[in-house]
This record gives structure tokens, sequence and C-alpha cells, in this order.
């Protein structure tokens, strides 16, 4: 079933253009991977699927319905920046989500945060760069969302992070839940994803299914990725 529809999407900064005419269908109980090195759009497209930026032209429709209070109510996003008040103590961040969030878990992000060894005691500006990566996804995957937006969980968190992270990840996924991740680290993630989307100077330069690319291609999606963006 169908959670979003993108069609004939386009965003403009100024003389830039950020995304060309995308179209997208995301169906629920899928995780995808939106691919593209620095640059591609990745970004605008998620600020725009959550409300944040407004579209130049085009559609953002979530159950078929047009972007309102209601469906990014559904939506939790963890934006790649790193957003959380540093003199905060961990415990603070929690008690803010808390507050802002009606789906937010205290339970759920407390039982998390134990396993990944963050005292709630700390202050958020004392954490290392792994523990505040994985501090962001926890408190996006603690919501009871129905929808997950994760803009490069990856990035700057080193390789043991990752694991984590992408272990989190997994475990807190049903078929319930829908997930675009974006990342420009695709051998990390091509084992979790269901479909991928290459983005390439703000246009969708290939879509479909994981296992079906790899089988069809004769390829890794790693392999797909590089060939697609080499010249890039
Ligand atoms: N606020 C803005 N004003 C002007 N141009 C912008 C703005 N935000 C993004 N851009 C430009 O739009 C294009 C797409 O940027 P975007 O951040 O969406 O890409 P990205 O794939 O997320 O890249 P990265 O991995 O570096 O974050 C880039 O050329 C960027 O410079």
């Amino acid at each position: 079933m169908e959670l979003l529809r993108i069609e004939n999407l386009n965003k403009r900064y100024y003389n830039k253009t950020a995304l060309s005419d995308v179209n997208l269908s995301i169906e629920k109980g899928k995780i995808y991977g939106l691919l593209g090195p620095n640059g591609s759009g990745k970004t605008t497209l998620m600020k725009v699927i959550a409300g944040l930026h407004k579209q130049t032209s085009g559609n953002v429709l979530v159950d078929g319905e047009p972007l309102s209070h209601k469906s990014k109510a559904l939506i939790s996003y963890m934006p790649t920046e790193n957003y959380i008040y540093g003199d905060y103590k961990v415990k603070h961040v929690i008690r803010f989500y808390k507050d802002m969030y009606e789906d937010f878990q205290e339970d759920t992000a407390l039982k998390i945060l134990n396993g990944i060894k963050v005292d709630t005691e700390f202050r958020v500006s004392k954490l290392s760069s792994g523990l505040t990566g994985k501090l962001k996804v926890a408190l996006a995957l603690s919501r009871n969302a129905e929808f997950y937006m994760l803009d490069e969980p990856l990035n700057g968190v080193d390789v043991l992070s990752r694991d984590v992270i992408m272990d989190l990840i997994m475990k807190s996924y049903n078929e319930n839940k829908t997930m675009i991740i974006s990342t420009h680290l695709v051998s990390e993630i091509e084992k979790i994803l269901d479909s991928v989307i290459f983005l390439k100077d703000g246009v969708i330069e290939l879509q479909g299914d994981a296992e079906e690319l790899r089988l069809s291609k004769g390829m890794s999606v790693e392999g797909l990725y590089k060939e697609v963006f080499r010249n890039a």
C-alpha cells in the first residue's frame, strides 16, 4: 500500500535547482535507501517531505492527502545537522522530546540509551560524535511513528558505531513502519534496504527493489552506485 506519493516535484533555492521533476511512490512497510553524493538533493527532498521546506512546484501526498499537520505528525524526521542543544543533559533532551511529541516513548528511549551506554546525566556537548550520532537515531526511533526519515544517520561516526546504529534501525523496524534513510555510505547500508532511490543533481537517476536490481544488473547496489555516480 502506498504511503507517500511525490508528483513532478521541483525545488529551487534562488537560482539553484535542488530537485528537478521528482516522481516517487513509497510503499508502507519498506526500508528505502535515498542514495546520492553530497549536494544531490537528499536533504532537500527530506525537508520538503517533512514540511520544513516548501516545494517550488509539484505535489507531496501522504496517504493520498496533501501535507498537513496530521500527516506531519506521522513522520519522525532526524535531520543530518546537529540540532540538539549542547548544554542540555541527555535526560533533559528526553524530557523535551516527551513534551514535544505525543508518540514519544520514554521507556523505549531509556532502554536504547542504556543498551548503547549513553549516560542520561551526561551533557550533550560532552558526548563523542559517535554517541551523539547514536543519541539522534535513538530519539528519532523512540517515536511510535508510521514513517521515519533519517538523514545521513551514519555520517561522522566510526565503523563500530555504524553497526550499532544499523542494529538499532533493524530492531525498531517492523512491517507497520516505513523508513527512508539517506546516505552516501552505500556498502554499509545496503544489507538493510528493500528499495533504493539514486538521486543525482536533483534528478532521480534510478529506483527500484534492491534485490531485483542486484539480480538484473548482476552487481551489488554499491557496485551499481559506483557505476551511476562515477562521473558525477
Ligand atoms: N538553503 C539553501 N540555499 C541555496 N542552496 C541550497 C540550500 N540548501 C541546499 N542548497 C543547494 O541545493 C543542492 C542540494 O543540496 P542538499 O543539501 O539537498 O543535498 P544533499 O544530497 O543532502 O547533500 P549533503 O549530503 O551534502 O547534505 C546543493 O547544490 C546545495 O548547495
